[in-house]
């Protein structure tokens, strides 16, 4: 473990486990957190910076992929909240939708049929998505992926697992009304081309057509973690920061994060 120093309210503390995971933590954050007095295989005392009694490698096995997607409506806070996880629990986040743009952008052999796609809101042939997102796990050097904006329809789904052989842990589905989700993209203000009214009403129609079917396929296979994202950022990520923790903790000997607890 290495201790990266203590600065006025923050403790920041950060563990690498076999270079496959590397979380980082601060104090205000435990503290924020304190109820669960579990963090990611770590017991902590809210009080203290951090107590560690776990190593976390033992959380995931490094031969194990853990993959989540995450879905939901444009604009329903997939980017956001990925970012906080990130923060919080040591995932790559890979969101399909930068790729492709980080794609069009480089003028690559893709990049003419990106454009046109996203501006008609269409979903993009998986075949280039899957590239991308192939190419990016496998320089990430890590072993635990978000996975945001993706799967967007049945071909993307059926084309990830048979390419990439890996089933998603389970999916988060934001759940969003189609009206707050048009007035957060209009204050999105991040200049993309995409976010105007003509394309986020083709984008809507397409996530209705396209992907609420996967959603519904997910659901069948009890995979769907489903997140009232209608609420404040803050809220939202306390009840995912719940649902991570609990979910995590199931993929472990629970037994012995019970006795651990008990000690505290
Ligand atoms: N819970 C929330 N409440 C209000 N605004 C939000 C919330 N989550 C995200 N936003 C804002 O809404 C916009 C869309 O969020 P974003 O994360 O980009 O959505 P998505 O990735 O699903 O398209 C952004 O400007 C973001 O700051
Ligand atoms: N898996 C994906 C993800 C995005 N796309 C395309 C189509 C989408 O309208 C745009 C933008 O997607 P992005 O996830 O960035 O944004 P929204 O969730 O639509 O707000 O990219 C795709 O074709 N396939």
């Amino acid at each position: 473990m290495e201790v990266k120093g203590s600065h006025e309210d923050k403790s920041v503390v950060s563990f690498h486990s076999k270079d496959f995971i590397n979380l980082q933590c601060s104090r205000r954050d435990l503290t924020a957190a304190g109820r669960y007095q579990y963090f990611m295989g770590t017991i902590i005392d809210a009080a203290e910076p951090l107590v560690m009694v776990k190593d976390a490698n033992e959380i995931f096995s490094d031969n194990k992929i853990t993959c989540i997607f995450v879905l939901g409506g444009p604009g329903s806070g997939k980017g956001t909240q990925c970012e906080k996880i990130v923060e919080h629990f040591g995932f790559t986040h890979l969101s399909t939708g930068d790729l492709l743009k980080a794609e069009m952008e480089s003028n690559s052999e893709n990049g003419t049929t990106i454009r046109n796609m996203r501006k008609e809101g269409k979903i993009v042939p998986s075949e280039v998505t899957i590239k991308l997102l192939q190419r990016a796990m496998q320089e990430s050097g890590n072993n635990k992926f978000l996975i945001d904006g993706f799967p967007r329809n049945e071909e993307n789904r059926a084309a990830f697992e048979n390419i990439m052989n890996i089933q998603p842990d389970f999916v988060f589905f934001f759940k969003c009304s189609e009206e707050e989700r048009k007035r957060r993209i209009l204050n999105r203000n991040q200049g993309r081309d995409d976010d105007n009214i003509d394309t986020i009403l083709k984008r809507f129609k397409v996530y209705e057509e396209s992907t609420l079917p996967i959603i519904e396929y997910y659901r069948s296979k009890g995979k769907i973690c489903e997140i009232d994202a209608e609420r404040p950022v803050e809220e939202v990520f306390e009840v995912i920061y719940r649902q991570l923790v609990e979910r995590m903790r199931e993929g472990t000997d629970v037994e012995v994060c019970r006795k651990e607890e008990k000690a505290v």
